[in-house]
């Protein structure tokens, strides 16, 4: 029998820095399992790191800041990407796939405040306290539950948000979890905001890595990093987005556990306004993922979700 050759493997990521630690922990955690591949990182900025002056809402997401890295795997430039899965969209062109899905971190958002409210919690922000976030779940949610707060739209990196806030053009961010955890910056995460106030994003905390479908030699490289349990909770929740067509950048939250031998999704489609919030839950087999997602989807619905979604999609398109 003749070894196969040792394979130098070539992964794009994004140069932001959350990117790069994530990218750097794969590429570390594939090098100790395959000693006998070399494992080189190319880095690649995407459109969405381009832009930093739009709000990503009117950018759309198709695809922002996956697609010069999907062009490098489908030319052979790369081998595969690594992306935070909720950066990656539901549908993935022809020739590529969802290769493996990493063990998540905590995938809560996190309000971080001005060290002038340190004394403060969401529930306590004064009237008119200025919150900063750019996303639409988050603030149709927010509004909801807090119609007393100002909502502003912050773009850039953590480092340049956190700079905004300190610098007093904020009261308070909302920033997710996982990533000021894995940029060692948790000290600032001052409350984890509770799932029944903000249900957070679909792939959340869980790295997403993407690679060619024909290429079996790399998938199963991959799947050694594979966490079952994050894999079939964020089938789930990437089911549910794509059976109601939306992206990461529209008013769409779940939450997913899984206990025993059952998998218990809650999705909630949000007007802009915070006035309507649609929420369901459905439970069933973590192995009938993919079902749970669409099932959720048809129950929302049924219950009015695809109006509250075409009038957010008018309202982007006029802005
Ligand atoms: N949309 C930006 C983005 N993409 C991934 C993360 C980090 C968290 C994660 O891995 O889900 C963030 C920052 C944020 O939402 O605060």
């Amino acid at each position: 029998m003749i070894a196969s050759p040792p394979r130098t493997v070539r992964i794009g990521s994004r140069k932001s820095q959350l990117a790069l630690v994530q990218t750097h922990w794969v590429q570390s955690e594939l090098q100790k399992a395959f000693p006998g591949h070399t494992f080189e990182v190319h880095t690649m900025s995407t459109q969405g790191d381009k832009i930093l002056d739009v709000a990503l809402a009117k950018i759309g997401d198709k695809g922002l800041f996956t697609k010069e890295l999907e062009v490098g795997m489908l030319n052979g430039d790369i081998d595969f990407a690594v992306h935070s899965l909720k950066d990656l969209p539901t549908r993935l062109p022809e020739g590529l796939m969802l290769g493996c899905v990493t063990e998540r971190e905590d995938p809560a958002d996190a309000l971080v405040v001005h060290e002038k409210h340190q004394d403060k919690q969401l529930d306590t922000l004064p009237e008119g306290a200025v919150i900063g976030t750019s996303s639409l779940r988050r603030l149709a949610q927010l509004r909801h539950h807090y119609p007393h707060l100002a909502f502003k739209d912050v773009r850039g990196n953590l480092n340049t948000r956190l700079a905004k806030l300190d610098a007093g053009e904020y009261d308070a961010l909302i920033l997710a979890v996982a990533g000021l955890k894995r940029l060692g910056m948790g000290d600032r995460i001052h409350q984890n905001i509770p799932s029944d106030v903000s249900l957070h994003a679909v792939g959340q905390g869980a790295l997403g890595i993407e690679c060619r479908t024909e290429d079996p030699e790399i998938l199963s490289v991959l799947k050694v990093l594979e966490h079952t349990p994050t894999a079939q909770r964020c089938y789930a929740e990437r089911a549910f987005l794509r059976e109601l067509e939306g992206g990461c950048q529209v008013p769409i939250g779940v939450h997913t556990v899984i206990e025993g031998d059952t998998l218990t999704l809650t999705g909630l489609v949000a007007s802009l306004d915070g006035q309507t919030l649609i929420k369901d839950t459905v439970s069933g087999a973590p192995d009938t993922a993919e079902q749970l997602g669409i099932d959720l989807a048809h129950r929302l619905k049924e219950q009015g979700a695809q109006a509250v979604l075409d009038e957010i999609f008018a309202t982007i398109q006029r802005g």
